[in-house]
């Protein structure tokens, strides 16, 4: 069978993580140093349920409450990656924010996301609780998880499970014993 094509952008408040969530899944590696984003795209391939993709996910520039949510991820995706940080309440504000513009630019009530806070290494600092998180994923019909990208937990798992609510989403539902190959 052919390798099916799937857009997914990863959006966030900034600093929470997106663009070393997207490096340990493409590369398998992590990276202390702090460089703004942009805009990047990485491409990679996989397989989940015995069917194989070709992830394109683009890693977009941190978003504030204040942002225009940039139409250009709006088109052409078929699911997203919201990231915030557990570290960071304003992250986790934000996130809501960027879920209720996405929603509202895109006219729909719902789209295939995967509610992430990361940092889970960082577990003294929290100030965002698992529940908060849960809760939230709930009231979006969202799959959620809380990673870490500095240690990689759980970040293979973001892909799999986003790729699961596109097949569901595509009228192809998906079994929930699975099993990635990356
Ligand atoms: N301890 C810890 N630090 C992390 C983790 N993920 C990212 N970081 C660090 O947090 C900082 C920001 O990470 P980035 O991946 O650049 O965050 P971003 O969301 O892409 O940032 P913007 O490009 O500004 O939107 C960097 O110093 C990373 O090393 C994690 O899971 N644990």
């Amino acid at each position: 069978m052919a390798p099916k094509e799937r857009n997914i952008a990863m959006m966030g408040y900034r600093s929470v993580g997106k663009s070393s969530l997207s490096i340990q899944f493409v590369e398998g590696q992590f990276v202390d140093s702090y460089d703004p984003t942009i805009e990047n795209t990485f491409t990679k391939a996989t397989r989940v349920n015995l069917q194989d993709y070709v992830v394109k996910l683009v890693d977009t520039a941190g978003q504030d409450e204040y942002s225009i949510f940039p139409v250009q991820y709006s088109m052409d995706f078929h699911g997203y990656v919201l990231v915030y940080s557990i570290t960071s309440q304003k992250s986790f504000e934000v996130i809501k924010i960027i879920y209720e513009k996405l929603l509202d630019v895109m006219g729909k009530k719902y789209v295939p996301v995967v509610l992430v806070g990361n940092k889970t290494d960082l577990h003294q600092e929290r100030t965002v609780s698992h529940e908060e998180g849960k809760k939230l994923a709930e009231s979006w019909r969202a799959a959620f998880l809380e990673t870490s990208a500095k240690q990689n937990e759980s970040v293979g798992d973001i892909f799999q499970q986003l790729l699961m609510l596109i097949e569901n989403e595509n009228g192809n539902p998906q079994e929930k014993s699975s099993c990635i190959i990356s």
